[in-house]
């Protein structure tokens, strides 16, 4: 097992990383505080792990919660459900939630904590390759409004995160592909030497060797935690996250979420604002097929939908909700190299109107 740790002075906490951790009571008792557990999972993970996870907490009152499961259930009103369980069974301030399941569970479970009684303990236990490489480290939790990903939640840090890379066996391959797009956006914002150990190892990954795997994930939540550490809250470094999430957050909206894959929303929206990037000559041609060509070998998407699907208009109206918005402006996030990337509002609106036109 490999341990890391999220440096937040109180707020904290280590990484696990390793195989079989799922059950292991001696590794969570530590970050339990008071008696009272509920875990949240969803209808499709809930039969391949809940047991297991349930064994963790036995000598707590443990419960679950199974909600529906996607994106599309990423709402105010599901998590409803997770408050109607606290409530109904009686938990109190001390308890401890635990995000079983991957970065939809873990983004509504860690909002449930940061809100019921104003803040309650959880822990991270991620089972997609997307959610051990990014969303389960780092403290931003909440949920979509149909009009914007993300729009309604909280910052708020949980007291562990258990990596169990075992249950990346039973992950779909597409959603395998998907969590790619979030480890390669670590190669390309901060970490060139990673995105050329991405390259040479791609078919590793894709055929789930497990070492190459766990190499993935560990070097992929270094990056996150260094970052998390010195811009917790994103006044500014860790906007650098948001590679190409501009763009892909307005196709999730736009295409009806759950349709498009959150990590297919990135890579297509990574090389949208790839295109942006060189048409300002920051980035060269070589290097825009250099990372097209990871994408289709992780097999995910590097176009948008087409404009029939959603046109310029619709996108730059979505786009316009983003979080990263200031003075009415759309903030992006351009690469000036592999390795090098930068927030900036300062692009010509001209060239972001034909990036949306010719890159499909
Ligand atoms: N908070 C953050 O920093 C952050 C970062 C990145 C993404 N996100 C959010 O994370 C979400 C995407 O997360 P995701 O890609 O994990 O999607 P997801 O949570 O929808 O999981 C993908 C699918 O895999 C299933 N699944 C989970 N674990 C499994 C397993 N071990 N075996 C088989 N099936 C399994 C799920 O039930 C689901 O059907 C988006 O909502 C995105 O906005 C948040
Ligand atoms: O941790 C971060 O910071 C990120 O931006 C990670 C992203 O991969 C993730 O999709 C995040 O939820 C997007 O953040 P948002 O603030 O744009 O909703
Ligand atoms: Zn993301």
């Amino acid at each position: 097992m490999k341990t890391l740790h999220v440096d937040l002075d109180e707020r904290s906490y280590p990484i696990f990383i390793g195989q079989g951790l799922m059950g292991q009571a001696e590794l969570v008792k530590p970050y339990v505080k008071g008696k009272q557990v509920l875990i949240v999972t969803n209808t499709t993970v809930a039969p391949l792990y809940l047991e297991s996870c349930e064994k963790a907490f036995a000598e707590f009152d443990v419960h679950s919660v199974v909600l529906p499961d996607g994106e599309q259930y990423k709402n105010l009103q599901t998590l409803n459900l997770v408050f109607d369980e606290l409530i109904g069974k009686r938990f109190d301030r001390s308890c401890t939630l635990v995000a079983l399941g991957g970065g939809v569970i873990g983004d509504m479970t860690g909002f449930a904590a940061a809100a019921f009684q104003r803040g309650v303990n959880f822990i991270q236990m991620p089972t997609t390759l997307l959610s051990q490489v990014d969303s389960s480290v780092g403290g931003k939790t909440g949920v979509n409004h149909p009009m914007g990903k993300n729009m309604i939640g909280a910052f708020h840090q949980p007291q562990c995160v258990v990596i169990d890379t075992d249950t990346l066996n039973t992950l779909e391959d597409r959603q395998l592909s998907a969590g790619l797009a979030e480890v390669i956006k670590y190669g390309l914002i901060v970490d060139e030497p990673f995105f050329e150990w991405l390259e040479e190892h791609l078919e590793k990954l894709l055929a789930r060797d497990p070492q190459t795997l766990s190499e993935a994930i560990e070097r992929s939540c270094q990056n996150k935690a260094k970052i998390v550490a010195l811009d917790e809250k994103e006044a500014g470094l860790r906007a650098l996250f948001n590679l190409g999430h501009t763009f892909g957050h307005a196709i999730e909206a736009g295409m009806g979420y759950g349709n498009w894959l959150h990590g297919e929303g990135v890579s297509a929206g990574t090389m949208q604002a790839v295109y942006l990037s060189k048409l300002m000559g920051l980035l060269s041609e070589s290097d825009e097929v250099r990372i097209a060509k990871i994408f289709e070998r992780a097999k995910l998407p590097i176009k948008p939908p087409s404009s029939k699907q959603m046109n310029n208009k619709q996108f730059l109206d979505l786009m316009a909700g983003d979080k990263k918005v200031q003075a009415g402006k759309i903030r992006l996030v351009l690469l000036k190299r592999i390795g090098e990337a930068y927030v900036t509002s300062d692009y010509p609106a001209a060239l972001l109107e034909q990036t949306l036109t010719e890159w499909r």
